[in-house]
């Protein structure tokens, strides 16, 4: 809409109050943050399915009612995804283009998922058991919005060893982002805010231990079956360890790693996926993108260019 630029008030999925860039227009307050690239829109589709719904809207500037929860954190947490990739890298939205960020929450009825459709991210509600909202999880969140950076990029396919890399690489981004907005909180796991609300410390995959949920985190584990676009949130597994290990450090296979942090951890895959990766990669040839990636910014003979050979190399990736 055509207005002002307002700032309101919001609870989130998990009852924090965050404040909110809204824009006034006509009396009503509208999820519509101008401060960021072309906007920031927030919209509701009421638990239907059709896209993108309406722009959520109040006459008070607050959201704070149950129904809001959703939103707000849609809202906020793809502002400071946004405030990432700009303040980083300099990136103006997922396209460098400062192309509007929409967001749909309360997608379907207790829908337990979360997808970038191309064009959008859309949130479902869950069911209350597996799910809570997952736009409640920053790290989901991210991980979405990656999806389009890396569509505007290296556009990995989705199936296979490069739909393996394009999950990992949402993944990566979704745990960067969380540690660098909440760094008390923050873990190598993913969707642990929003997944199974009575169970506690678990989550829908973990980084730094992907065999917890069934997932290989060595190549020689990898799953070869059609499943899943080729077992893209499996597979991912294999990747995300090679990266926890490139952060953290750690011994695995007998191969030992000296952790570089979670900051270089993103650059060097920032620049991998605008730079080398390409809608084919495997994850060979990400090995070679993403050595290279660290050659050129910290040096063919640094510590970072060597803790991503052992990372690789640990993982069963040459
Ligand atoms: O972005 C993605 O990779 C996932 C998008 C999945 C999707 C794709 C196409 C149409 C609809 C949904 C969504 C997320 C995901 O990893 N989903 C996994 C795990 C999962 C979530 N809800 C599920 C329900 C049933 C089975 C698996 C799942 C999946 O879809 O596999 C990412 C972070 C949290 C949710
Ligand atoms: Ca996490
Ligand atoms: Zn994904």
């Amino acid at each position: 809409v055509t207005g002002t630029n307002s700032v309101g008030t919001g609870t989130g999925v998990l009852n924090n109050t965050v404040s909110l860039n809204t824009t006034l227009s006509n009396g009503q307050y509208y999820l519509q943050d101008n401060t960021r690239g072309k906007g920031i829109y927030t919209y509701n589709a009421n638990n239907r399915s059709r896209l993108p719904g309406t722009l959520f809207s109040n006459t008070t500037n607050a959201f704070t009612a149950s129904a809001d929860k959703a939103a707000v954190d849609a809202h906020y947490y793809a502002g400071k995804t946004y405030d990432y990739y700009k303040s980083t890298f300099g990136r103006n939205s997922y396209d460098g283009n400062g192309t509007i960020l929409k967001s749909t929450v309360h997608y379907g009825s207790r829908y337990n998922n979360a997808f970038w459709d191309g064009t959008q991210m859309v949130y479902g509600d869950g069911d209350g058991t597996t799910f809570i909202p997952l736009s409640g999880g920053l790290d989901v969140v991210a991980h979405e919005l990656t999806h389009a950076v890396t569509s505007s990029e290296s556009n990995l396919t989705y199936q296979y060893e490069s739909g393996a890399l394009n999950e990992a690489i949402s993944d990566i981004f979704g745990t960067v982002v969380e540690f660098k907005n909440q760094s008390a909180k923050a873990d190598y796991l993913v969707g642990e805010d929003i997944y199974t609300p009575n169970i506690s410390g678990d989550a829908l995959r973990s980084m730094a231990n992907p065999t917890l949920n069934g997932d290989p985190d060595h190549y020689s584990n990898r799953y070869t079956g059609t499943g899943d676009n080729g077992g893209v949130h499996t597979n991912s597994g294999i990747i995300n360890k090679a990266a926890y290990l490139i952060s953290a450090g750690g011994t695995h296979h007998g191969v030992s790693v000296s952790g570089i942090g979670i900051d270089k951890l993103g650059t060097i895959f920032y620049r991998a996926n605008t730079t080398y990766l390409t809608s084919s990669s495997t994850f060979s040839q990400a090995r070679a993108a993403v050595i290279q990636s660290a050659s050129d910014l910290y040096g063919s003979s640094s510590a970072e260019v060597t803790a991503v050979k052992n990372a690789f190399t640990a993982v069963g990736v040459n």
